[in-house]
């Protein structure tokens, strides 16, 4: 389902007429008057249609009054629309300020170039958004279709193939017990983290965080999905996993670099700053290389696919009749997963930790609640954590002050006019978003969303205790719905495990001279802009065992 197709003929149709309206015979003969009669044709043409729309250039011919109530939103600049508003460094916060000045936080008409688009910043009207059916498709972008992502879950068209692979999903990668039967290796990986921590601490008297979480999660969601691990703290590193963290982050870039040409596609051929086109081809090649050889290693070793421990790639290489996937499809899956499952966890531990070097009080009263479950003398498992109500607020209000993907990572793209209960008519072919931050820092549905306060989610103190698998709009930092994140139960065992961890083992205070800095940059997730340095003091009580 591209967007491009939808969004083309719908508001870029008059580019086509442009040669019958100039006359063949200019097209040939003139260039340079050529340029200026094309010039003046689209300046004009998009003026036109900028004026008339609120929206902007791509809601003209009425698309945002197709309900009893019209979509209200900025007309932006003609022919760019919001563009810029979306190309700046912090969407979320600029679509927030734009839906606020628009009186449109229930829903925003917006125009990117020649994509129409709607963001929600309101509970009741992201929840239809989220769980219509006809919002169960996503825009396809260059860069995804390119890296083969159209045949991976979160990419590909919700269809047939679509619910296969989320049933394969659901019953098999991210069951409960595949879940729980990883265990051992969040344990081990986190092990090895704290034994890096330990020794950069000896060695500098702080710790740059960012380096160990990801190198953790990168050999965690390896475990997982490929069932090898590195050997991290190699210093001359290990081959394999360098070019693997090379291609992850190179597909990082190419997925996170907002792509001018989605959006204004007779650009393409003239504009590609971030060489998008290119290093796609190039990185393609790579995974499928790495890929497909891991996979045959696993088909010569044929290892059991029915322990609850088998990695993805045995798992998807056990599956029979209708659920058998071919070999490129194989490939989609699972770079997606290391893909998807490597930074995520990282980012969001990292916050967590942020947040706990910043208020000492929450991470004095986590660490009495880890040190009252769990005695000295026995390690610490994913059943103790389950039992830990604030450390689940901590992470809870750390997902609600800094939701990784605060615009839920990835759009959603209508497949069928949608009549909204606030009277609007959201049109087929429109990019949909949800803003998360926007709801998860509204005073009207907060009390002081700007405060740290894991208390609000602690019952016994007042609380809610709410869901944020998706069942509560209020805070949804995985999305909701058909398309809601099938990791979410892996991505929260994983932070609520490390991060207790981490507290049991050290005090975190700030590192002298390198202040924790909570400003924020939106890159494939959201991160800390400035990664946390913090000292990390051993606990003496607890040595060996945490
Ligand atoms: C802190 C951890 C994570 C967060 C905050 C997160 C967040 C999200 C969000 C917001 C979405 C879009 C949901 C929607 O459209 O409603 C998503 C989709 C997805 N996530 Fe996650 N995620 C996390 C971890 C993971 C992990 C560990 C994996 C797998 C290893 C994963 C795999 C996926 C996939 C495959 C999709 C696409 C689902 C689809 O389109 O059908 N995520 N995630």
């Amino acid at each position: 389902m591209a967007l491009s197709a939808g969004t083309t003929t719908d508001s870029n149709w008059w580019v086509f007429t442009l040669p019958a309206f100039l006359g063949a015979d200019t097209l040939h003969c003139d260039p340079p008057l050529l340029v200026l009669s094309l010039f003046i044709a689209f300046v004009s043409l998009g003026l036109f249609s900028w004026t008339m729309s609120p929206g902007g250039v791509a809601w003209s011919h009425g698309r945002s009054r197709r309900g009893h109530i019209p979509i209200p939103g900025p007309r932006g600049l003609p022919v760019f629309g919001s563009l810029f508003t979306l190309a700046r460094p912090l969407p979320h916060r600029a679509l927030a300020a734009l839906s606020a000045a628009s009186c449109a936080k229930s829903l925003m008409a917006f125009s990117i170039g020649s994509t129409p688009a709607v963001v929600s910043s309101d509970t009741a009207i992201a929840r239809e958004m989220l769980s219509h059916p006809a919002f169960a498709d996503r825009p396809l972008k260059y860069s995804a279709r390119e890296l083969m992502f159209s045949r991976a879950i979160g990419f590909a068209p919700s269809g047939t193939y679509w619910r296969l692979l989320r049933r394969i999903a659901s019953a098999h990668l991210f069951s409960p017990r595949r879940v729980a039967a990883h265990e051992s290796g969040r344990q081990s990986d986190c092990t090895a983290m704290i034994s890096a921590i330990t020794a950069e601490q000896t060695r500098t008297g702080f710790v740059r965080l960012r380096t160990h979480l990801q190198n953790a999660a990168l050999n965690n969601i390896m475990g997982s999905v490929f069932g090898r691990r590195y050997d991290i703290s190699r210093p001359d590193g290990d081959p394999e996993a360098e070019e693997l963290k090379a291609m992850v982050r190179e597909g990082f870039e190419l997925l996170g670099a907002f792509n001018w040409s989605d959006h204004l596609p007779w650009l393409a051929r003239l504009f590609d700053p971030c060489n998008v086109k290119k290093r796609c081809a190039a990185l393609v090649p790579r995974v499928r290389k790495l890929v497909s050889g891991v996979i045959a290693e696993h088909r010569r070793r044929g290892q059991n696919p029915k322990v609850d421990n088998a990695d993805f790639v045995n798992v998807l290489l056990s599956l029979e009749g209708d659920e058998k996937l071919d070999e490129d499809d194989m490939i989609a899956v699972l770079w997606e997963m290391i893909f998807r499952g490597t930074d995520t966890t990282a980012l969001l531990t990292e916050w967590v930790m942020a947040e706990l070097v910043l208020h000492p009080e929450a991470q004095a009263k986590l660490r009495r609640e880890i040190d009252t479950a769990v005695s000295p003398q026995l390690a610490l498992t994913d059943a103790d954590v389950a039992r830990m109500p604030y450390l689940q607020a901590v992470v809870k209000e750390t997902l609600r002050v800094h939701p990784p993907g605060p615009l839920l990572s990835w759009a959603r793209l209508s497949t069928d006019d949608v009549h909204l209960s606030n009277g609007m008519v959201v049109p087929a072919g429109t990019t949909s978003m949800v803003n998360m931050w926007a709801i998860t820092h509204d005073d009207a549905v907060w009390v002081q969303p700007e405060a740290f306060c894991p208390e609000r989610f602690v019952e016994a103190e007042g609380g809610v205790d709410l869901d944020v698998r998706g069942g509560d709009l209020r805070l949804a930092p995985f999305g909701a719905g058909r398309r809601v994140c099938p990791g979410k139960n892996l991505g929260l065992a994983t932070v609520s495990l490390w991060v207790a961890r981490l507290v049991r083992g050290f005090e975190w205070r700030p590192a002298a001279g390198m202040p924790v800095d909570l400003s924020e940059v939106l890159k494939l997730s959201l991160e800390m802009k400035t990664p946390l340095a913090a000292v990390a003091a051993p606990r003496e009580d607890i040595v060996g065992l945490f």
